[in-house]
């Protein structure tokens, strides 16, 4: 699936729902006009995100979305071979810098698979100059915010937190070679801010896994996202 949109991107996993099924959200951030969907969960076993993985694909495609709207999985290569194995349609993986390498994924996945790579806290000009992203679809980067989510996200050598500057990202967007969604601490009100520094998208856990109405948190952000781009 190499047409795809990365603009308005949910991630999400049991343990980001407050303790409500996940499926009924991902529907409604579907319905409200996200186009793009990470499974990430680093509690649930790996026969519970195949699980998962299956039935978002079969989701999907009874809302007509199997198409427009990408499937991946954060981290767990195996779980994504093993989901499409059982029949489920997973367009692919999004790993980070200490996961399994983007171009083994591409490897088992194939030319046709999406495989995202997280940019490194720190100096992306010249991570973005130096690199080879031959086998990678595009970036996420971030923290714009500190964020509960992922209390390690940003973190330097040192352990202090890096969050990334409005300036920072319009940065990134002019020098990159691929698009780049931005997430860590994203709210609705950020969104007009970040879609004037040119990056290609956002992605969000809790502002709309931790709404207490996440349709209606999804809705306001396309709508905010759409109107500002
Ligand atoms: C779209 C997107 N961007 C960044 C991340 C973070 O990935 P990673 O650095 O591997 O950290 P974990 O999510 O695995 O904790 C992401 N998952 N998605
Ligand atoms: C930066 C990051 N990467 C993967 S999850 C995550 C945190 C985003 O979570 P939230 O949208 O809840 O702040
Ligand atoms: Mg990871």
């Amino acid at each position: 699936m190499k047409d795809f949109s990365i603009e308005k991107y949910f991630v999400v996993g049991p343990e980001n729902t407050g303790g409500r099924p996940v499926l009924p959200i991902i529907r409604a951030a579907v319905e409200a006009g996200f186009t793009f969907l990470q499974i990430r969960s680093k509690t649930a076993s790996a026969r519970e995100l195949i699980v998962l993985l299956e039935d978002t694909s079969r989701l999907l495609r009874e809302m007509g979305k199997s198409d427009s709207v990408a499937l991946v999985a954060d981290d767990r290569l195996d779980v994504v071979l093993a989901a499409r194995e059982r029949g489920a349609k997973v367009d692919g993986i999004h790993v980070g810098q200490s996961d399994i390498y983007p171009e083994i994924c591409r490897k088992y996945l194939g030319d046709d698979a999406i495989v995202g790579l997280s940019a490194p806290t720190g100096d992306l000009v010249h991570y973005i100059e130096k690199g080879d992203f031959s086998q990678i679809d595009y970036f996420g980067a971030g923290p714009l915010h500190p964020t509960d989510t992922k209390r390690d996200c940003g973190l330097d050598a040192e352990g202090n937190l890096i969050v990334r500057t409005l300036d920072e990202l319009t940065h990134l967007a002019e020098i990159s070679p691929l698009r780049v969604t931005v997430g860590g601490g994203v709210k609705a009100e950020d969104l007009e801010a970040l879609a004037a520094t040119g990056i290609h998208g956002f992605f969000v856990v809790s502002a709309v896994a931790g709404a207490d109405d996440p349709g209606a948190a999804a809705r306001e952000l396309v709508e905010i996202w759409d109107h500002a781009r």
